[in-house]
């Protein structure tokens, strides 16, 4: 598939939200909208978003029950999204609901495996056998298994999930960082240029763009080397 480039617009609020979408119209972009700035900006934002000419990617990461998690995704389909996320640790009957709730409707579904924020060690505390390597490739075979569209991961774990994962899925990896560039919470974090190696089909970048004293120009470098891969 053709590679792309998310940004996560994680803003306060609208008018910030707005200022962003306006620097970066006219790119071929999907935009993520996280729960904080949807739970404050609700479903107007959306269209704001759309009115725009850019992909939705509502970052919800679903967890919750089987049948919750069924109803929140019928309840998804109806609006016009591109993108909705779940964690891949609700397990295979969750996720199975959620691709019957989705039916025949275009959004893709996207499994989160472990966190970018999470090291070794979060495994180790959790008393895990699995490395995150393992977990990562674990979770993702449940999720693909389950008819999930996509699979959310580090940059480092992409290779080997595509190595052995027997079917096409949209890889998307959040934790993208320029060399040398602050990693804040993001444990394995990795450049654009590594993630496009690997395989990814999606990059998610925030706060790297977000701070950017000219975000239109980042974002179009970012565009050229996803356009270059
Ligand atoms: O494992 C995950 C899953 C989702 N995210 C989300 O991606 C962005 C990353 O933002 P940065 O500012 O580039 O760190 C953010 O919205 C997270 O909620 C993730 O980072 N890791």
């Amino acid at each position: 598939m053709e590679k792309k480039l998310a940004i996560a617009l994680d803003v306060p609020e609208k008018n910030a939200a707005l200022e962003i979408l306006d620097e970066l119209e006219g790119m071929d972009l999907i935009i993520k909208v996280g729960y904080s700035l949807f739970l404050r900006e609700g479903f107007d934002l959306l269209s704001d978003i759309k009115r725009r000419g850019f992909d939705i990617f509502l970052d919800l990461k679903l967890h919750d029950i089987p049948n919750t998690v069924y109803n929140a995704i019928a309840s998804a389909v109806d609006m016009d999204i591109n993108y909705l996320t779940l964690h891949a640790l609700g397990g295979k009957d969750m996720l199975s609901k959620a691709v019957e709730a989705k039916g025949s409707s275009g959004i893709k579904l996207l499994a989160v495996t472990v966190l970018t924020s999470h090291g070794e060690d979060y495994l180790e505390f959790l008393g895990s056998r699995y490395s995150i390597q393992q977990l990562a490739l674990k979770l993702a075979q449940t999720a693909i298994e389950a008819g999930i569209d996509g699979i959310v991961s580090s940059p480092f774990e992409v290779k080997e999930l595509k190595e052995h994962i027997g079917k096409d899925f949209i890889s998307v990896t959040p934790g993208i960082r320029f060399e040398k560039e602050e990693r804040e919470d993001q444990k394995r974090s990795a450049t654009p240029e590594f993630a496009i190696r690997e395989g990814a089909d999606i990059l998610v970048i925030g706060r790297p763009v977000l701070r950017s004293k000219n975000r239109r120009k980042l974002v179009k470098e970012i565009l050229q080397k996803l356009k270059n891969a």
